[in-house]
């Protein structure tokens, strides 16, 4: 019989930690609006859930956009990718304000991966501006504005996945 060889999480073969704390989201948020601000105005702002919520709410309040869509999808559980579930699509209004290929519409995500989220959005409203606050290589290709590249093998750890934790002090092997 084969040993027992679990396969390594995404997290896992990261490698590398980027702990994003509430303050610095808000601040890459606003970055991130400061640069959509130039590319604007949008009819609608559509959150990819549940990650894109967060700087969805914060950029429409910046912008001043109060038609919020969701387009909801599931792939990691936890840090393990599997297929896309389209759990929600787009809204036949919202589509309908984007005249149905997405122009003036802001697409807004918390980060690209490996791309595949962005991707199978992108191919629904292909005329749309893909926002992120966080890219890594494999997904940048696919979003018009981000504010912060990490490498592909860190995995960024977002203020509502964690909580405040005793660290050990970096002599005694910490990260
Ligand atoms: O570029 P990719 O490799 O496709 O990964 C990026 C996607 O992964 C995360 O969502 P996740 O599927 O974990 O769901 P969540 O937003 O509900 O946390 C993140 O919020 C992006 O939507
Ligand atoms: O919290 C997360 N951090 C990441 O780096 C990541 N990549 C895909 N999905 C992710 N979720
Ligand atoms: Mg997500």
């Amino acid at each position: 019989m084969a040993p027992d060889t679990p396969e390594l999480s995404a997290q896992e073969r990261a490698g590398k930690a980027f702990p994003v704390s509430w303050d610095q989201f808000h601040r890459d948020c606003r970055a991130l609006t400061w640069r959509l601000n130039e590319v604007g105005p949008f009819h609608a702002v559509i959150a990819i859930t549940r990650g894109g919520l967060v700087p969805a709410a914060i950029v429409a309040r910046e912008l001043g956009v109060r038609v919020i869509d969701t387009v909801c999808i599931a792939s990691y559980d936890h840090d393990k990718q599997g297929d896309l579930k389209v759990l929600k699509s787009i809204s036949a209004e919202t589509a309908k304000l984007g005249g149905g290929t997405g122009k003036g519409l802001l697409i807004v995500d918390d980060l690209v991966d490996t791309g595949k989220t962005g991707r199978l959005v992108r191919d629904m409203m292909p005329d749309a501006h893909f926002a992120t606050v966080y890219a890594k290589p494999k997904g940048k290709p696919l979003v018009d504005t981000f504010i912060t590249e990490v490498s592909q093998d860190t995995w960024i750890f977002f203020p509502w996945d964690t909580a405040l934790s005793f660290q050990p002090p970096i002599r005694d092997g910490a990260a």
